[in-house]
């Protein structure tokens, strides 16, 4: 049986007394739930996150890392810091670094590689931009994005991998995927890794869904066959919604 994940996405939000205070709101009311639950609060705020979370079923994430061991790589994270202060997992690939920091699927694969030799779970996100779609390309598009970053993985690998699916033209915009859309896609995705392994690797792999899920959607889109899951990111910064979500799944 797969993974059922909730991962808050906190991007560029929440100052140190924002984070405890939405740690502690969080913690006071969280639900009982069969859920991972994992909250990613900025680089600064990590080690005051694990210290409050130490009790709580809540895992602390980051939200990138770089992928050489150490060196000359100013303003970058490695796998060790976060491993060193109990951060094991770790976002790779989201939109936003694609399109405002660079990141290649090259550089991707090479990130991918650095946290699984560390030993690190990888919360791996790709998903096609709205002309992609417009033009009818996002089957292809999301597929060379799992193929360019993922797939010379060895099957060992992907107990260690988590997918978030997102398209693009769906976050932070109040546009969801429909659940339909999504599903479509997570199967897709399913068919894609059946594909390039088998069907065992393909089954056991958890699927996020992420683009504007909200208390009010999330039900109807954990319901779908192929969604294990959300990222979220807006509606993560305010604990009552979040709550909700993780009740949705
Ligand atoms: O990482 C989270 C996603 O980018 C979704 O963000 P959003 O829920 O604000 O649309």
């Amino acid at each position: 049986m797969r993974s059922k994940i909730v991962a808050g996405n906190w991007k560029m939000n929440k100052n140190l007394i924002e984070t405890e205070a939405l740690l502690a709101e969080l913690s006071a009311k969280l639900p009982d739930t069969d859920a991972e639950v994992m909250v990613a609060p900025t680089f600064v705020n990590l080690v005051p996150a694990v210290r409050s979370l130490e009790q709580s079923i809540i895992e602390v994430i980051a939200q990138n890392m770089h992928f050489a061991e150490s060196g000359a790589y100013t303003g970058e994270i490695s796998a060790d810091m976060l491993l060193n202060i109990g951060v094991d997992t770790v976002i790779i690939g989201h939109s936003e670094r694609r399109a405002y920091f660079g990141e290649t699927d090259e550089i991707l694969a090479k990130k991918v590689q650095a946290a699984l030799e560390n030993n690190m779970r990888v919360v791996f996100c790709f998903g096609e931009e709205l002309e992609d779609r417009r033009s009818e390309n996002h089957f292809e598009v999301v597929e060379s994005q799992l193929k360019n970053a993922l797939f010379s993985l060895e099957v060992s690998s992907w107990g260690k991998i988590v997918l978030a699916y997102e398209p693009v033209w769906a976050i932070g915009t109040g546009e969801t995927a429909t659940p339909d859309q999504a599903q479509e896609m997570h199967a897709f995705i399913r068919k894609t890794i059946t594909e390039a392994y088998d069907a065992s690797v393909a089954n056991k792999v958890s699927i996020l869904y992420g683009g504007s899920v909200k208390p009010g959607n999330a039900q109807e889109i954990f319901s779908k066959p192929d969604v294990d899951g959300g990222l979220i990111g807006g509606a993560s910064l305010v604990a009552d919604d979040f709550v909700a979500i993780i009740k949705a799944i």
